[in-house]
């Protein structure tokens, strides 16, 4: 079948998105079109697969996220801006509710952070450290403390935005151990069998300087709900302010965040980009495993550059 695409990305996590409204493949094939598609080694690359879904009587219309691995994720919240800007610019719409696998999520059109991006702020959560939410299985909330079983002797905070996040708070980041933790969770251990992204993070006074290692990905760039996460997890352990905006940058650029109390709902906002690369075309069997040739329609220059001067402006 061939499928049409738009290569996008927000905050650096990449994807391919589809606009997959009036297509009917199962999930095992769009697990497959994952595999292939995000396959670094392959044609287009990404961080995984977006796809465009029907809205319901509550919702304007849905995403679906799969893995690099092809496993499919509660929500991607880079990868939801994105997703949303494509709904919207479908629709007609400015704001919409978007239906996730296992909740809900609101989005809308805003101001951009930077001349030339576009950029969309969503509205997720709430935010839960129920273990049972978060798929740890201890008997408590973990919020800052050590978790028995998991080889680290770093103090974790537990979060479900509802796809699983273990926060930790370091002074500097060390990605071999990242690394050495996701890998562990990776296994799917008696702990967390569902697996958990797992994030590094560093208190900065002007914000949050945030690394995950992503469960069915491992190292990213940027991890939407592992930075709404961070957010809530500063929050709750009195690293930032609760209601109030926080820088997070990344290795792929930045987002501002924004964490309610869990008294006052829990949500997180997180307002940042949503930059299409370039639209393209290519010719796939999922269940033969086989790509055709990549055809690219249109590159998105102008886009890129307004992405690339902003992230320059970091540095
Ligand atoms: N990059 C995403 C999260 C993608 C899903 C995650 N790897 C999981 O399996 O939970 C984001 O921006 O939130």
């Amino acid at each position: 079948m061939q499928i049409s695409f738009i290569k996008c990305h927000g905050s650096g996590n990449d994807f391919p998105l589809v606009d997959a409204r009036a297509l009917t493949l199962s999930d095992e094939e769009w697990a497959n079109v994952a595999r292939l598609l995000a396959n670094r080694e392959g044609p287009v690359g990404g961080d995984g697969l977006l796809l465009l879904t029907p809205g319901d009587a509550a919702h304007d219309f849905g995403m679906r996220m799969f893995n690099s691995d092809g496993s499919e994720a509660e929500t991607c919240l880079n990868g939801l801006r994105c997703t949303a800007r494509l709904g919207f610019e479908l629709t007609g719409l400015n704001e919409a509710r978007v239906k996730l696998k296992t909740s809900s999520a609101t989005a809308r059109r805003c101001e951009a952070i930077a001349d030339g991006v576009v950029t969309i702020e969503t509205r997720a959560g709430p935010a839960s450290t129920d273990p049972a939410d978060v798929g740890v299985k201890v008997d408590a909330p973990v919020v800052d403390s050590q978790i028995p079983g998991l080889p680290s002797e770093r103090r974790f905070t537990g979060v479900a935005m509802p796809n699983p996040h273990l926060v930790t708070f370091v002074d500097a980041v060390d990605e071999a151990e990242l690394v050495a933790l996701g890998d562990w969770c990776e296994a799917g251990p008696d702990l967390i069998p569902a697996r958990a992204n797992v994030s590094f993070v560093v208190a900065e006074p002007q914000g949050l300087f945030v690394r995950t290692y992503e469960r069915g990905v491992g190292l990213t760039d940027s991890c939407g709900s592992a930075m709404a996460a961070s957010a809530f997890a500063a929050g709750l352990t009195g690293r930032k302010e609760f209601g109030t905006a926080v820088m997070i940058r990344n290795r792929g650029g930045m987002v501002v965040a924004e964490a309610q109390a869990p008294e006052s709902g829990g949500l997180v906002s997180i307002r940042g980009n949503a930059t299409f690369t370039y639209d393209a075309g290519i010719e796939i069997d999922p269940a033969a495993g086989r790509l055709g040739e990549l055809v690219v329609h249109n590159r998105r220059f102008d886009e890129a550059k307004a992405w690339g001067a902003l992230v320059a402006s970091l540095d």
